[in-house]
């Protein structure tokens, strides 16, 4: 029956379904509203406030239309509505946008029963679940699927989703073109099947690794493409929730170039192009593990290019570097594949021999690393000869270290030089004994200056007509507590090397010139006698070693040119800078320059005339043989002859006997020095000598 109060026909209609109401009043997560035939709300849950603002009491007697369908649809909705109620058109669930009391949208999924409650009359129930959350996290989903397709469509890397077994799910990339394999060929494959065996390997074994290990995990690998040589690098990690690999793959091939030029620098001489110091060694230490694994013996040669500082000095840099890549590509020639040629820095190489079988096998190898330097080396034109001096240590007589084989090698080196180099030598213990006796010289001679240690010895050098005393030469004397007398053909080599040469060389001229003043000052016949100072190469780098000698010259009260300093070629041949310039300005202030040792290395007549030399001093060498052997006397003829037209006085070292001294007289040497007359001799006992000398 229809009333026409609307809400007494609401009332009982709520009696009626009141059973269900107190269900949906429960529910309040879910909007649930009825409707009596007319539209009108009869029923508006808590759920229903919350969707959609409107309360109960506002919400109650309010069609529909007017509440919560927006303007478009309530045409439609009214339709369906009197569809539903008079033809039994049910009207299905649906998606759905409805408005709030704010006239916001509201997304729900709308379902719609249809009752008919005992007064004939059609209630129909709305309920609807808000579908915002689940909208919003579509549109979530939706924007992280674009955002993840625009990265992957940016970064150059290969993506590939896998089971937890290696079957390829999925993938993405965004340059196809270079690839080894198309990457939709991978789809429901695992790697082994698309893939090199040995790379597919890589794979297995790293997407095992990160499945037991539970981390990230990359590695390299490298695939010939038809345009070359590519190489990748793989990264594999778990998405642990999902049971699934993420491998993410990147072409480094331009990193892996870059690399390999960096790995070359650090490793490669960029000079020669041979491994450097640090790889050679590596090679060393790898090598000595094969040859004990191996139970082999094996060399290290160490090599150091002859005189290569004064080539280097006096041909120049751009010179001396293409005679250090010809040396390196004749060591090379000289060896087979297997073995190694580094160059350690400088003029100094390392070559290891692998699998030699006994100590002939690495000398034949050492002769032929020497011959190869025979042919003279011809850079711009000119033609060069360069030799070298080689040591050897076997694996495992000389160490079994790469330290102690290095080190031995280079004592055996040294020794081959001092054998007069252009040669080589085995190790032997025996030289150990030398290094060790030349360390403790080195150590001992640091304060011996300090402890006074020092003498000079005097040598008298004669008029060769008169035979009176003209003048002397000043000779080091060491007498140290440890290692008794040292001669200075010991000492004073290594004094030049450590640089000790300096001050010990200050030293020498200071106490020279004052005993020359004593030595003057007591002689009765006023004779200017001269002092002959040998003079170090090493000295001349001393900036300081002009203003020395004048200071010393006027603190010992003596004339410039009653000083000689004697030098030999290897000053003039070190080709320091300062040279030319210092001798120029040593004799400017009047003292004498002498060439000691003539006839001994070059004996190069054009320094004589480059540098202005006063003195020339024959090496006794030649003086040796002069009675005796023709061609020695011819010889010194010849230089004392030659020293005479460049205006130079000679002098005659190592004169032993009388015939000797006659013979040199006849030659017309001007001076002589030697046993004859008298050996080097302390101050004192040089006084009394020269003294009696005199009265004769
Ligand atoms: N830079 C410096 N070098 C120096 C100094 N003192 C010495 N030396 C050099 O050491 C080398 C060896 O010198 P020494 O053992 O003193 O030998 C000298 C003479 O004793 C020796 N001599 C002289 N006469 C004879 C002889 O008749 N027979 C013979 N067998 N030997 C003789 O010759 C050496 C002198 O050589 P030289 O200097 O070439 O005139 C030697 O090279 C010294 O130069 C120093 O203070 N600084």
């Amino acid at each position: 029956m229809k009333s026409d109060n609307p809400t007494s026909n609401l009332t009982h209609q709520f009696v009626i379904n009141d059973y269900l109401h107190q269900l949906f009043d429960a529910v309040n997560v879910i909007s649930v509203q009825g409707y009596d035939n007319e539209r009108r709300v009869i029923y508006w849950n808590e759920g229903s406030e919350r969707l959609y603002g409107y309360t109960k009491e506002e919400a109650i007697g309010q069609k529909i239309e007017d509440l919560i369908i927006p303007e478009p649809m309530c045409e439609f909705v009214i339709e369906a509505h009197s569809d539903w109620v008079k033809k039994d058109i049910e009207i299905p669930a649906s998606e759905i946008i409805l408005q709030d009391k704010d006239g916001n949208n509201v997304s729900v999924f709308s379902s719609h029963v249809m009752f008919t409650n005992q007064y004939n009359t059609k209630q129909m129930y709305c309920i609807d679940i808000d579908l915002s959350d689940v909208k919003k996290a579509q549109a979530e989903a939706s924007f992280n699927e674009d955002m993840l397709k625009t990265i992957f469509g940016a970064i150059p890397d290969l993506f590939f989703l896998m089971e937890n077994d290696g079957t390829i799910l999925e993938y993405h990339a965004s340059n196809e073109t270079d690839l080894y394999t198309k990457p939709k060929q991978f789809i429901g494959k695992k790697m082994g099947d698309v893939l090199p065996e040995e790379v597919a390997k890589k794979f297995e074994t790293y997407i095992s690794l990160v499945l037991e290990k539970e981390q990230m995990m990359s590695f390299k690998y490298e695939l010939a493409l038809l345009h070359g040589l590519v190489f990748f690098e793989a990264r594999i990690n778990k998405i642990t929730e999902h049971n699934q690999l993420m491998v993410i793959i990147r072409d480094i091939t331009e990193q892996h170039k870059a690399d390999e030029i960096i790995r070359h620098q650090a490793y490669y001489d960029s000079l020669t192009l041979l491994p450097n110091r640090f790889l050679a060694l590596d090679r060393l230490s790898q090598l000595l593990i094969e040859a004990q694994r191996n139970n082999e013996k094996a060399a290290v040669l160490f090599l150091d290019l002859d005189d290569f500082k004064k080539i280097n000095d006096s041909l120049g840099h751009e010179t001396g570097d293409k005679l250090l890549i010809e040396s390196a590509q004749r060591l090379q020639e000289a060896l087979r594949k297997d073995d190694t040629v580094g160059r350690l820095g400088g003029d100094e190489f390392i070559v290891l021999l692998r699998g030699i079988t006994d100590h002939h096998a690495a000398l034949k190898i050492t002769e032929k690393l020497l011959n190869n330097f025979r042919a003279p080396f011809k850079v711009e034109g000119r033609e060069h000869i360069l030799t070298a001096s080689i040591g050897v240590a076997i694996y495992p007589e000389n160490g079994t270290t790469v330290a102690d084989l290095l080190r031995n090698a280079d004592t055996a080196m040294y020794q081959a030089k001092s054998y007069g180099r252009n040669t080589y030598s085995f190790f032997t213990k025996k030289m150990n004994v030398i290094i060790q006796r030349r360390l403790v010289i080195e150590e001992q001679m640091r304060d011996a200056l300090e402890r006074n240690e020092f003498e000079l010895f005097y040598q008298p050098q004669f008029d060769a007509k008169n035979k009176h005393i003209i003048g002397a030469e000043a000779l080091l004397r060491w007498h140290n507590p440890v290692l008794g007398n040292v001669t200075p053909d010991e000492f004073i080599p290594i004094a030049e090397n450590t640089g000790l040469i300096v001050p010990i060389g200050k030293f020498v001229i200071s106490q020279a010139l004052h005993f020359l003043n004593t030595w003057q000052s007591t002689c009765k016949r006023q004779q200017k006698y001269t002092m002959a100072v040998n003079l170090s190469p090493r000295q001349f780098r001393d900036v300081g070693l002009l203003s020395f000698i004048q200071n010393s010259l006027s603190e010992a009260n003596v004339n410039p040119e009653s000083l000689e300093l004697e030098i030999t070629e290897g000053v003039l041949m070190s080709c320091h800078t300062n040279v030319v310039d210092i001798l120029t300005e040593i004799t400017a202030l009047g003292i004498y320059l002498s060439m000691d040792d003539f006839g001994t290395g070059y004996s190069s007549l054009s320094y004589l005339r480059e540098y202005p030399f006063n003195v020339l001093k024959i090496d006794r060498s030649f003086i040796d043989g002069i009675v005796l052997n023709n061609e020695d006397c011819n010889l010194v003829k010849a230089i004392i002859a030659m020293s005479h037209s460049l205006g130079l006085t000679v002098v005659a070292e190592g004169v032993e006997t009388k015939e000797q001294h006659t013979l040199l007289n006849e030659l017309g040497c001007d001076f002589m020095q030697g046993f004859y007359f008298s050996k080097p001799i302390p101050a004192e006992q040089f006084l009394d000598f020269s003294m009696n000398f005199d009265k004769k």
